[in-house]
C-alpha cells in the first residue's frame, strides 16, 4: 500500500465514442445528435492520403459551425511517423475555436512522443492566446506503446483518458487476425476435448486499467469491428467494463445504445450499491468494520467497490 492516493481520473461521462471520418462531414451532424458522450473526428486512418487536407479543413469548419451540445468534442490527428500530424495540430490549435476539447494522438510508442505534441500544442496556445488548455487522448496501438504504457500514462497533465486501439495492436504484435476486437476463434484451450474460448484482449486491457489508474485517466477500450454482432460487442463491453475501463469506441451508430447500456450502472447495480453502503453504516455505527450482506462479506473495501458505482451514475446523471 502506498502512502500516496490514487488520483481521481476527470469526472466527465465516456461511456462512447463515436468515430466519423474527417472527409465525411455530412456524418457530422448526425453525430452531434447522437446520445454519444465523446465525438471523434477523424484525420488519420478513416480518411485516404488524397483526402487529409480537406478532412482537416473539414473538421475545422465544423467545430465551430455544428451545435455540439455538451459532449466532448476530440480531433483524432495523424500519427507521428507521417508527414500529416503536425500541420494537423497546428491548423486546428490555430484556427479552430474553442469548442475543440481534446486532440487525440494515435500509435503512440513512448511518453516523448506525448511531449512532442505537448511541446507544439503549449507553443501555439501561448502564441495566439488561447485560454482553454486542450486535454490530450491517447491511443495504445503497438507493441512499443504496451511496453511503455505506465511512463506514456505519466507523460503529460493534459492526457485524460487512454484507448485501446485492437486493430493496430494486433497488427503490430504480429497477431494471427484479422478481427478488429472480440472472440478469436482460435484462441482456446481444450479440456477432455471441449474448447474454452479466452481472452487474448485481455493482459492489455488490463496492463492499460492499471497504468491508467496509477495515473488518473481514463481507461477506454477501443473499437469493435463487426457492427452486425450485438452480442459479441456486448460481451466484449462486458468484459472491459469488469476489467475497469470506462467506456468503448463506437464505429457505427447502432453502437452508440450498446456502449451505453454497458457503462451506466444498472438501477439493479445501484440499489445493492446503496444498500451495501447502508449496511457499512449500520456496521460502523455498532463499531464493526466488517457485516454480512446477503450472506456474503463486506468490509470497508466493500465501501469503495460500491462507492465506484455510485460515482459513475451520478456523474453520468450529471
Ligand atoms: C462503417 C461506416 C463506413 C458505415 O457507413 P455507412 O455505410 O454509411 O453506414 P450505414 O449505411 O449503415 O449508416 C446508417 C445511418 O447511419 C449514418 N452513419 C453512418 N456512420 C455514422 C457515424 N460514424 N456517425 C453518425 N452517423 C453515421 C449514415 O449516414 C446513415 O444515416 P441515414 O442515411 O440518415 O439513416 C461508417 O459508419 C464509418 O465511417 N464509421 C467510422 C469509421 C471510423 O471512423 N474508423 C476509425 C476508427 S476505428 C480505427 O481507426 C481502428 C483503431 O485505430 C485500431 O487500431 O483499432
Ligand atoms: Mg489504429
Amino acid at each position: 500500500m502506498s502512502f500516496r492516493i490514487q488520483p481521481t481520473p476527470p469526472a466527465r461521462p465516456n461511456r462512447c465514442q463515436l468515430f466519423g471520418p474527417g472527409s465525411r462531414p455530412a456524418l457530422f451532424e448526425k453525430m452531434a445528435a447522437s446520445a454519444a458522450d465523446v465525438i471523434n473526428l477523424d484525420l488519420e486512418d478513416s480518411v485516404a492520403p488524397n483526402d487529409k487536407d480537406s478532412a482537416r479543413a473539414n473538421v475545422i469548419a465544423a467545430i465551430g459551425a455544428v451545435d455540439w451540445g455538451k459532449k466532448t468534442v476530440s480531433v483524432r490527428i495523424n500519427g507521428l511517423d507521417t508527414p500529416y500530424w503536425y500541420r494537423d495540430v497546428v491548423d486546428l490549435l490555430e484556427q479552430a475555436g474553442d469548442r475543440l476539447d481534446q486532440i487525440m494522438i494515435p500509435k503512440v510508442g513512448c511518453a516523448a512522443d506525448v511531449y512532442a505534441v505537448d511541446a507544439l500544442v503549449t507553443a501555439i496556445e501561448r502564441a495566439k492566446g488561447r485560454t482553454k488548455p486542450i486535454a490530450f487522448e491517447v491511443i495504445i496501438e503497438s507493441a512499443a506503446g504496451i511496453s511503455h504504457v505506465e511512463e506514456i500514462a505519466a507523460s503529460s497533465p493534459r492526457l485524460q483518458a487512454m484507448s485501446l486501439g485492437a486493430a493496430d495492436f494486433a497488427a503490430s504484435m504480429g497477431m494471427q487476425t484479422t478481427g478488429i476486437g472480440g472472440t478469436q476463434q482460435d484462441y482456446y484451450m481444450l479440456q477432455g476435448g471441449a474448447r474454452h474460448w479466452s481472452d487474448p484482449w485481455h493482459w492489455v486491457q488490463a496492463a492499460i486499467v492499471a497504468a491508467c489508474r496509477t495515473h488518473g485517466i481514463l481507461p477506454v477500450d477501443g473499437p469493435f469491428g463487426d457492427f452486425s454482432d450485438d452480442e459479441g460487442f456486448r460481451a466484449q463491453a462486458r468484459r472491459s467494463a469488469v476489467l475497469g475501463m470506462v467506456g468503448k469506441w463506437a464505429i457505427h451508430p447502432k453502437q452508440i445504445a450498446l456502449c451505453n447500456e454497458v457503462f451506466t450502472p444498472s438501477a439493479a447495480a445501484m440499489a445493492e450499491a446503496r444498500e451495501i453502503l447502508a449496511a457499512m453504516a449500520d456496521a460502523k455505527a455498532r463499531g464493526e468494520g466488517a457485516t454480512v450482506y446477503k450472506g456474503r462479506l463486506v468490509d470497508i473495501a466493500s465501501i469503495k467497490q460500491a462507492e465506484v458505482i455510485v460515482r459513475q451514475s451520478e456523474m453520468i446523471a450529471g
